[in-house]
Parts: structure tokens; sequence; C-alpha cells
């Protein structure tokens, strides 16, 4: 029988601690649908979570994996990367299980949201947490009588021990839009080098990245023992890789001057071909985060 798992509190807001029998954990604010941490079976944080970031209602919280619906980006009239990482979403079910430990919540329009985007939806993030592996899906759903579109993504802060020991791997033969040189470009290599001399900050869309055969893998190499995180994304055709560097850190005023250092973003991601629903259609992406080695 599942058991029902009740609503805490974390930094001041409405929480779930998601813990599975074998002790992997994740927390689950319903402000945003904002996952602030996730724990591995016997394992340390995975989640970047900036000391400097404010938990309050209506504003933006830096690090762990904010959603980003129904825009990124400026890419659009709204508010960037839209309201659904601001607003509070319903509690559906949580409940830890035999294996795992599982979250939904739920966001639809509202008075707000129409003034904004006049369109009928619901969102429904599903999270769970089991053994070595973290899934993460957004559905969403047209409940309305007239089509729209949406782009979206899971803007995944990636904890590592230092930016110039990470890499990301597995990009090799993409095309990506270079946020930074407005430029679209090739991935040559395999290794995505995000703290390497002459790197300063890193903001690429990487187009198609469901087709690849194989999952991501972020690599990191700074502490005694070399840690990998595989990435897979279902649903999600792009991904987003970034990292402020120095000089874009320094105007963040909700992160530590030295934050860039501890983390990179892979997201999983709709945006270069934003998603179309018609009414009563439903689509869902996923993106998976899974500790190797452990
Ligand atoms: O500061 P935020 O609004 O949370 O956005 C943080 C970052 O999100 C994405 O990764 C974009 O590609 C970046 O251009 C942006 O700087």
């Amino acid at each position: 029988m599942p058991t029902p798992i009740a609503l805490t509190r974390h930094h001041g807001l409405e929480a779930l601690e998601l813990v599975a029998p074998d002790g992997a954990r994740a927390v689950l604010l319903l402000h945003g649908a904002h996952l602030t941490s996730w724990i591995p079976a016997g394992g340390e944080e995975q989640l970047y979570l900036s000391p400097k970031s404010s938990f309050a209602t209506g504003q933006a919280i830096r690090g762990g994996v904010p959603l980003i619906f129904p825009q990124f980006s400026a890419r659009g009239p709204l508010m960037r990367h839209g309201f659904a990482r601001t607003k509070p979403w319903q509690l559906v079910q949580a409940e830890q299980g035999v294996d795992d430990a599982l979250a939904v919540l739920q966001l639809t329009d509202d008075a707000a949201t129409r003034m904004v985007w006049p369109h009928a939806f619901s969102a429904e993030l599903s999270v769970r947490v089991s053994g070595q592996t973290l899934d993460i899906e957004l559905a969403v759903e047209n409940t309305g009588d007239t089509p729209f579109d949406f782009t979206a993504a899971l803007h995944t802060y990636l904890r590592t021990g230092a930016l110039d020991a990470t890499s990301l791997r597995g990009l090799a033969g993409l095309h990506y839009w270079d946020q930074v040189k407005n430029a679209e470009q090739v991935q040559r290599s395999d290794l995505v080098l995000p703290g390497s001399p002459g790197c300063e900050d890193l903001d690429r869309i990487y187009y198609q990245v469901s087709q690849l055969k194989e999952p991501l893998q972020l690599i990191d190499e700074s502490g005694t023992q070399r840690r990998a995180l595989d990435l897979l994304q279902q649903g999600f055709d792009d991904a987003v890789v970034w990292n402020p560097g120095a000089g874009k850190c320094a105007q963040l005023a909700d992160m530590p001057a030295d934050g860039y250092q501890q983390f990179l973003c892979v997201e999983a991601a709709a945006i270069e071909r934003p998603v179309l629903l018609q009414p009563g259609e439903v689509w869902s992406g996923l993106q998976s985060l899974r500790r190797q080695g452990a």
C-alpha cells in the first residue's frame, strides 16, 4: 500500500519531501512546481540551489529545477520564462510506494494567466525518485476549444564540484543556436568544457537532442572520485546548456560571485519547434537523470 506524503515547509514555502524506501529523496515546492533538491539513494546532493535565492510568492527561485512554461526566455510577449515558475501549483498526489516516491502537481489557467495568455490548459508536473534515478515529467493538455502553442523547459541546475573539472559528453554532430554569439553552430567535439580557458559564458540551444541514441553525460572530476550523471530526455526535442561565467554571474543579484563555478544547467526543452496542441490534445516531455557508478 502506498503511504501518503504530507505537506511540509521548506524555505518558508509549502513543500513535499519525497523519500523512497531505499533513501532516495527530493524536495518539491508547490511554488512553481519547483524541485529544489535531489539526493540519490546513498548519495549526495545533485542539484545546485543558490544560497542567495529568494523564496517568495511571485518570485523566481535560482537553482534546483525551474519549470519554464509557456514561453522560453524572452521569445514572446510574456514575462521572461513564462508564468509557471512563479505560480502556486495544486497538489494532486504524493506518496511513497514499494520502491519509489512520487508527487504530481497541477496548474490550470485562471483569470491572471488568461489576461496574458488567453488559453485554457491543464499542466501536470510529476516527479519520481527511486535508487539512482530522478524522473521529471511535464504534461500539458489543451482544455479549451481553440489550438495554442507553447515553448517549455525543465531548467535543471546540475551541481558540480568545480566548473573547470566538469564536462558534458554526447552532443557531437548536433547543430545549436549560440545565444552568446547569436549564430548557429555545429558541435564538433564530443565534450563541451564549460570552464575551459577562454570560455566565459555558455548559452546554447542544441537541436534534436531527443534523436540521440545515447544519453548525455555530465562528468565531474573535481573530487577524489569521478562522478557521472546520465541525462535522458523524451518529448523535449532540444537541450539548453547554460552557465553565466564570472561576468554575467556578477550581474545576478540572487547568486554569489563564485556561484557559476558550482553548476552547469542542462535543460530538457521544447524551443525551436513550439509544441502545437489542438483542443483536447496532450503533450508530455520527460527528463530523466541517473547517477552512475554508485
Ligand atoms: O535568469 P533567468 O531568467 O532564470 O534565466 C537564466 C537563463 O535561462 C536559460 O538558460 C537561458 O538560455 C539563458 O539565456 C538565461 O540567462
